[in-house]
């Protein structure tokens, strides 16, 4: 038999299981990599397409992944947070809340409303291109990159050019995965970038 639902002004009584005491879980012991999902031949044939939705959909495995991203960066100056179109779109403003600074979209071509400046870059499955407003950020404002996910570095490299030829400086670039098989963490860091990343998936 199923218990009747709650009011839908009752107390959350449920989320007691998601509190976390200290670092120590009261009772989920899942890390942060097992609340991710691999979607097998998606978007295409051949790609373990790895789904953050569940990560973001569980409470503690979403501030997990906040509380992992911005750790690093906490004690250092950063101006604004740039987060990369979709999901870095979630991390970051979440992230850019925490730090209590401003979060700034980097959009694919022709979303952004205002005056853009563009980058084209290549992607795992396909080629796209990036935008930024070009009075989003300041010269010589600091800024930490937030995605959920590093493959090529295409999509990175393009919003850290997007973010350089503003005049701002990168400070970091932080993501939830890292697929250290398709080059981008060599890519970022041999261009001498700062690459956080909080789990990683090898033979992809
Ligand atoms: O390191 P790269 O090879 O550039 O790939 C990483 C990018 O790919 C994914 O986004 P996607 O392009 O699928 O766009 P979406 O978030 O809008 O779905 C992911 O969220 C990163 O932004
Ligand atoms: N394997 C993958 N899973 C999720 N997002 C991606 N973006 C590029 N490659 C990806």
């Amino acid at each position: 038999m199923t218990s009747p639902k709650p009011p839908i002004n009752a107390p959350a009584a449920h989320q007691a299981d998601t509190r976390i005491a200290g670092d120590r879980p009261l009772r989920d012991t899942r890390s942060l990599r097992d609340y991710i999902r691999t979607i097998v031949d998606f978007p295409k044939e051949g790609i373990l397409f790895r789904d953050v939705t569940t990560l973001f959909a569980d409470a503690r495995g979403f501030r997990m992944a906040v509380d992992q991203l911005l750790t690093p960066y906490a004690g250092l100056a950063i101006d604004k947070v740039v987060g990369l179109e979709a999901r870095g779109f979630i991390l970051g403003g979440a992230v850019a809340h925490q730090l209590s600074v401003g979060f700034v979209p980097i959009r694919k071509k022709g979303k952004l409303p205002g005056s853009v400046i563009s980058e084209a870059y290549a992607l795992e499955y396909g080629e796209a291109v990036m935008e930024i407003h070009d009075d989003a950020l300041k010269s010589g404002e600091r800024v930490l990159i937030v995605d959920d996910l590093l493959a090529t570095g295409g999509t990175a490299a393009a919003g850290i050019r997007l973010c350089e030829r503003l005049g701002a400086g990168v400070v970091g670039c932080a993501f939830v995965i890292d697929l250290p098989d398709l080059g981008g963490r060599a890519l970022l860091e041999g261009m001498g970038y700062d690459v956080h990343a909080l789990t990683a998936f090898e033979g992809d």
